[in-house]
């Protein structure tokens, strides 16, 4: 039998809660495979009510969630204590909502459950609280060091065949140019290509490279990055073998037609990858972690606390982030 997807349940303030008792209410429609949530069972039976969902939350084990998912949302209750207040940022929160990311790790890392679904959490709220890490991607490269060095997290939104990668991820624009080395996107490159072919089953996977600066430099007119860093790696990557080619103009790489010649593309920053994936595919796209030793997926959206508590947010990225993690570790 398959061990259920662990999810953190995220921000309790935030849309996550109530779209994660929604997909639950649906489970057996919507053929979903058994979860359970790291958080707080008092937290979704408050929300249920608040929703008027028929929803009974039951808190048990990772090793019990499987039969429990018949009847009940199993709850694997982390503690602390986390207000019933939609849409209203709390600092009280930050804790248990830390350990619900650790417990639902630890617990895909031991194999109690096979991969993990993130809800979104509110990073302000939890950098108030003193976490120290920019968002989830760089927080469990640290949890999934095993005792080693950290991993590099490498984030990547995918939609079907469209996939977006950002060489730098939760840092400032201003400080861009000076993060990107040679190296960076060059081993950024290596982890996609590795996790497409192992995870995703893509053989030989293309990649496209974009510059950093517009028309990727103009031959170093408009900027000296793209000639002194990113073509450099390209060139690196290309003597390894792989299939990738840049640094391509960014402006038109996101060009549907020309951005499906390609499995994936990998960007210098965060806007330039998310901005094109959440124009096209804002409630479809998933959020992914490459490069960890576990299967985490992600909506792409975040906490919406201008929805949370009303059931209006949309369910559909959170669907396919349930639906990617199922598939990705069926196949392993
Ligand atoms: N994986 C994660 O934990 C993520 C967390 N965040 C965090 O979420 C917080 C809020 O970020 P924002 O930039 O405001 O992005 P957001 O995605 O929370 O909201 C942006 C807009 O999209 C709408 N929206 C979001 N989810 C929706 C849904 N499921 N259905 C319908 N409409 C939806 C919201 O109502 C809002 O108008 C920030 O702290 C951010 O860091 C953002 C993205 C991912
Ligand atoms: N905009 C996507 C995002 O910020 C997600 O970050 P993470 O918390 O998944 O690292």
């Amino acid at each position: 039998m398959h061990k259920p997807l662990a999810i953190s349940m995220g921000e309790p303030a935030g849309v996550g809660p109530e779209l994660i008792l929604q997909l639950f209410e649906q489970r057996r429609e919507l053929e979903l495979p058994a979860f359970c949530v790291f958080g707080h069972a008092e937290l979704f039976r408050t929300r249920a009510a608040r929703l008027g969902l028929e929803v009974t939350v039951k808190a048990c084990t990772a090793a019990e969630a499987q039969d429990v998912f018949e009847t009940a949302l199993p709850v694997v209750d982390v503690g602390g204590l986390v207000p019933d207040h939609p849409g209203e940022i709390s600092a009280v929160s930050a804790r248990a909502v830390i350990e619900s990311i650790t417990a639902a790790v630890s617990a895909t890392l031991t194999g109690a459950c096979r991969g993990l679904v993130t809800a979104p959490i509110h990073k302000a709220a939890l950098y108030n609280a003193g976490f120290r890490h920019p968002g989830h991607t760089e927080f469990l490269a640290e949890l999934c060091a095993q005792g080693g060095k950290p991993r590099l997290p490498v984030m990547m939104l995918a939609h079907g065949g469209l996939r977006a990668i950002p060489v730098t991820i939760h840092v400032p624009i201003r400080d861009v140019p000076d993060l990107l080395t040679r190296e960076l996107v060059a081993e950024t490159v290596r982890i996609v290509a590795h996790d497409l072919k192992k995870r995703f089953g893509i053989e030989e996977p293309r990649i496209a490279v974009a510059g950093l600066n517009p028309h990727a430099g103009e031959g170093g007119a408009i900027g000296r990055e793209d000639q002194e860093i990113v073509m450099p790696a390209v060139l690196d990557l290309q003597h390894e073998g792989l299939s990738v080619e840049g640094p391509l103009p960014a402006d038109t790489l996101f060009y549907p037609a020309h951005w499906a010649k390609y499995d994936a593309v990998v960007a210098m920053y965060h806007d330039q990858a998310l901005i094109p994936i959440k124009t096209v595919a804002f409630e479809d796209a998933v959020n992914v972690t490459l490069g960890l030793p576990i299967v985490r997926t992600s909506p792409d959206h975040g906490t919406a606390f201008d929805l949370a508590g009303t059931g209006k947010a949309s369910p559909k990225s959170f669907l396919a982030a349930i639906r990617m993690a199922d598939a990705m570790t069926a196949v392993r």
